[in-house]
């Protein structure tokens, strides 16, 4: 299992995120993804649908029409790791 990320750590990567912010009152991290329609809001939901599958790292999301609102936090944990960043990562990297 990953370890939780300590706050200095936590924090540190954050900073290394774009647009990623900690969810209020949870360890988690949270971002909304704006596409230019529904299809390539699913298009991008499909390719980090099976990475996340591949990693067995699951997000929390929801999709209306073309924004997706993303939490990412490891349950196992409790927490963030680095799991978490590196879904994150991946999910921006998608995006072109
Ligand atoms: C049993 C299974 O491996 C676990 O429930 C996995 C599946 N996907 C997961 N996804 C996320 N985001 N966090 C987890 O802790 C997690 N655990």
């Amino acid at each position: 299992m990953p370890k939780r990320l300590g706050i200095e750590a936590r924090n540190e990567v954050l900073a290394t995120l774009t647009g990623w912010k900690l969810v209020d009152g949870r360890e988690a991290i949270t971002k909304r993804f704006v596409f230019r329609d529904f299809s390539e809001a699913f298009s991008w939901m499909t390719r980090v649908a099976m990475l996340a599958e591949a990693m067995n790292h699951h997000p929390e999301w929801s999709n209306i029409y073309k924004t997706v609102d993303v939490t990412l936090a490891t349950h196992d944990v409790g927490g963030l790791t680095e799991l978490d960043v590196k879904l994150a990562r991946a999910m921006d990297g998608f995006t072109g």
